[in-house]
């Protein structure tokens, strides 16, 4: 039987890096979720949680529709703990009162400790938070007491020790508060007196058997990439329902050079699974002929995967289930009832609506890091496990505009030269993702062997990330560059020039389209 585990929930206001309190809570070792602020209270009950977290966003208490919870959430006798917008609402709601500030704080603030309590239980004096409003606290709900102030905020956190109500109006899930994570310790364990249960062991063993409950005697069907996050998938499915289960992998045609030749072989022969090999560059080539708009690009490449899916499974009797390796950042980013739409991901909002599978998706609440421990305590080959990311919808989002088997090819081959420099420099793992992209309508002159060249830039990109929800460019060394740029050049047809994207996400994102 599984084990059920200890839950928090973080209910969320919209703020973009919200996600990072939900990881930080399951760093703790406290299993955690995220779900929209208007979750149903019957909806909470029925999770159970230990505790409730309500998160920051970019709105005001006092403004007409602002985002808020049911009141019934402040008589379930879990504890709450909010932040910033969260510490707002909860304020807000409970009688106190919140104003626009004439002082806003974004950055660093010196927060000094009123009260050793609560969240604060083993710290004192003054510390450094993370702060990011422009609302304040004016007045205190009754019956809390405040716990730290700022030179701008004299509210800055606030705590009611009977009813187990905390708010901070900085963010202790961001490694400026360098005490953060001291902070939510106190709440998981003291205030909601969580044991702290959430293992990457529990975890398989958690999802394998809910897995086997879910699937029965069904077939199961696993779209794999070779990629870290459909291999673990892959591998817990197997391991929940064994033969079950069968992994189709599609060659779109836009995959990297040598690619499908080395998902076959590691996942047929070194990893026993049964694994279908689809071969589908035409059907997808002709899919996205003359399309240059990328969401319309990866929505067509989204059907198109899912179409192939339903074939395959024709062939092999009545199956009910498509496995796929989503994680939490490909939910977050497609767009969500309270996140923006950033880009579609083909596995999310890419799907068709009429798809006849039910989905399984065991890793939709995690970061890849995540996944990676999980892989690992799999036995799943390291350089698999450690593989940079690759998309799905592949090289067709990284030739910009309207892609052809020539520009493709073209792509490929530069995109396995710097394949092979990063690894040769030893940065690949380091490295979050290394590539290339091509804009085929820029054109640029150059001059080679006394000759004039007129022919497509290469754009070189290496970022480095945590979890892809930000990334910095890396600062790869002079040589390293110039050994990229002169190969791509002298040994590519079509590319005379390669440029380096400085951009880090936020504002640009990793890839182009
Ligand atoms: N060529 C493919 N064939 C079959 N399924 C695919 C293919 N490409 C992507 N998918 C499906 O789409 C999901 C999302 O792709 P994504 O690239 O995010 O994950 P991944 O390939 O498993 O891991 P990684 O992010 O490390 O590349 C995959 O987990 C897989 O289920
Ligand atoms: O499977 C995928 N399907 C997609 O449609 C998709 N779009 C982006 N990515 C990958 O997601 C991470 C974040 O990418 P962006 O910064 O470009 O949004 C990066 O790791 C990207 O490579 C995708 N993966
Ligand atoms: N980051 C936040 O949660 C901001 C909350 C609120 N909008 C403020 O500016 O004070
Ligand atoms: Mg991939």
């Amino acid at each position: 039987m599984t084990k059920s585990h200890e839950t928090v929930l973080v209910l969320d206001f919209g703020g973009q890096y919200n996600q990072l309190i939900a990881r930080r809570v399951r760093e703790l070792n406290v299993y955690c979720e995220m779900h929209p602020f208007n979750m149903a209270i019957a909806e909470i009950k029925a999770m159970n949680p230990k505790g409730i977290i309500f998160s920051g966003g970019p709105s005001s208490v006092y403004a007409e529709e602002a985002p808020a919870v049911d009141p019934a959430i402040y008589d379930l006798g879990i504890p709450i703990l909010g932040i910033c917008y969260g510490m707002q609402l909860m304020t807000h709601q409970l009688g106190g009162k919140v104003s626009k500030s004439d002082k806003r704080e974004y950055g660093k603030a010196d927060l000094t400790i009123t009260a050793e309590e609560g969240l604060f239980k083993d710290l004192s004096g003054a510390i450094q938070c993370w702060m990011s409003h422009g609302d304040k606290v004016e007045a205190l709900p009754t019956g809390f007491i405040v716990t730290g102030k700022t030179d701008h905020a004299p509210f800055a956190a606030m705590g009611h020790s009977e009813r187990r109500f905390y708010g901070v109006q900085f963010h202790p899930e961001v490694r400026h508060t360098p005490q953060g994570m001291d902070m939510l310790k106190s709440f998981l364990f003291d205030v909601c007196g969580c044991q702290g249960d959430w293992t990457t062991e529990n975890f398989i063993e958690e999802q394998v058997e809910l897995i086997r409950n879910k699937v029965g005697k069904g077939k199961v069907l696993c779209a794999l990439s070779g990629g870290v996050d459909s291999s673990v998938a892959a591998l817990l499915v197997h391991r929940a329902v064994g033969d079950q289960l069968t992994c189709v992998y599609v060659d779109h045609g836009f995959m990297r050079l040598n690619e499908s030749e080395r998902v076959v072989k590691t996942f047929r022969e070194e990893l026993g699974m049964n694994l279908i090999f689809v071969e589908a560059e035409e059907r997808f080539l002709k899919k996205i002929e003359g399309v240059s708009d990328p969401e319309t690009k990866r929505k067509s490449i989204g059907n198109e995967f899912i179409r192939v899916f339903e074939e395959e499974a024709a062939k092999i009797g009545k199956v009910d289930y498509l496995v796929q390796g989503t994680l939490y950042p490909d939910v977050i980013e497609s767009g969500t009832s309270t996140a923006a739409t950033i880009k579609t991901h083909h596995n999310v909002g890419g799907l068709p609506e009429d798809m006849q599978f039910e989905l399984i998706e065991p890793l939709r609440t995690l970061f890849k890091d995540e996944v990676r421990t999980v892989g690992q305590a799999l036995g799943l080959p390291d350089d698999i496990v450690w593989r940079q990311p690759f998309p799905g919808p592949g090289l067709a989002i990284r030739v910009l505009g309207a892609v052809t088997k020539e520009s493709l090819d073209v792509l490929r081959e530069a995109d396995d030269i710097v394949f092979q420099e990063i690894k040769k420099s030893g940065l690949y793992r380091q490295i979050w993702q290394s590539f290339v992209v091509l804009p085929t309508t820029v054109k640029t002159v150059g001059v080679m062997g006394d000759e004039r060249t007129y022919a497509n830039p290469a754009i070189l990109r290496a970022v480095t990330s945590d979890d892809a929800m930000t990334a910095d460019w890396a600062r790869l060394p002079y040589e390293l560059l110039e050994r990229i740029s002169s190969r791509i050049v002298n040994e590519v047809n079509g590319i005379n020039r390669v440029c380096y994207d400085i951009t880090s996400k936020p504002p640009g994102t990793i890839e182009w389209e």
